[in-house]
């Protein structure tokens, strides 16, 4: 398992180690343990699976109160997933990390509570598995605007549409989101 830092201080590109044989391959995908000893003391609470066409675009999401810590990764096709800091007086204040996320790369990403969360799927049949830190709780999630230039997300969409959900397509733009505190 190795960490990778990113530019914004908390997001963290995670590389499970992957015994590869004639059968197959076997993957830990969480370890309490082993992610304790690399700094990340984490208490999950709930798992998700969501299943996208190409072009599915889902987020950004986040909840205020009750943030979740989210353990991200894909298991089937390809998506590209981005996190955006939220976090009052976070010197990446409002700047975003992507990441393409594949069941060939096997990467997970590491967004920890105070942050955006999103993706696009860059293939039919994509199926990604989160875990969270914090259980849903909808009455407090809220979408921040996918493509709110103030951000200036640059999602690699090829020029096709994305597709949103009815909550997603009504985004709060930055300057209507309240910091983390
Ligand atoms: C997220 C979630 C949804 N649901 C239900 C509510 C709704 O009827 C249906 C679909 O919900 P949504 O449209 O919110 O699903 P989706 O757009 O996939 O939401 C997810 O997006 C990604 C980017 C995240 O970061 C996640 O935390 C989560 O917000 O599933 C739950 O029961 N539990 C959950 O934890």
């Amino acid at each position: 398992m190795e960490l990778t830092p990113t530019e914004i201080e908390g997001l963290l590109i995670v590389e499970p180690r992957v015994f590869g044989d004639e059968r197959g391959f076997f993957l830990e995908s969480w370890n309490r343990h082993t992610f304790a000893q690399l700094g990340l003391d984490l208490d999950f609470v709930q798992d998700n699976h969501s299943r996208s066409a190409r072009g599915v675009l889902r987020g950004l999401h986040y909840q205020q109160p009750n943030p979740q810590g989210k353990l991200v990764r894909v298991v089937a096709g390809r998506a590209w997933d981005v996190a955006v800091d939220l976090r009052a007086g976070s010197p990446t204040y409002g700047r975003w990390v992507g990441v393409e996320l594949s069941a060939e790369n096997k990467r997970m990403f590491w967004v920890p509570p105070g942050f955006a969360h999103g993706f696009v799927s860059l293939e039919d049949g994509t199926d990604f598995l989160y875990k969270c830190t914090a259980f849903y709780d909808p009455a407090n999630e809220h979408s921040l605007m996918w493509n709110d230039p103030t951000v200036g997300i640059e999602w690699p969409l090829d020029g096709i549409e994305p597709q949103l959900s009815a909550k997603d397509k009504v985004g709060r733009p930055l300057q209507d989101v309240e910091a983390f505190a």
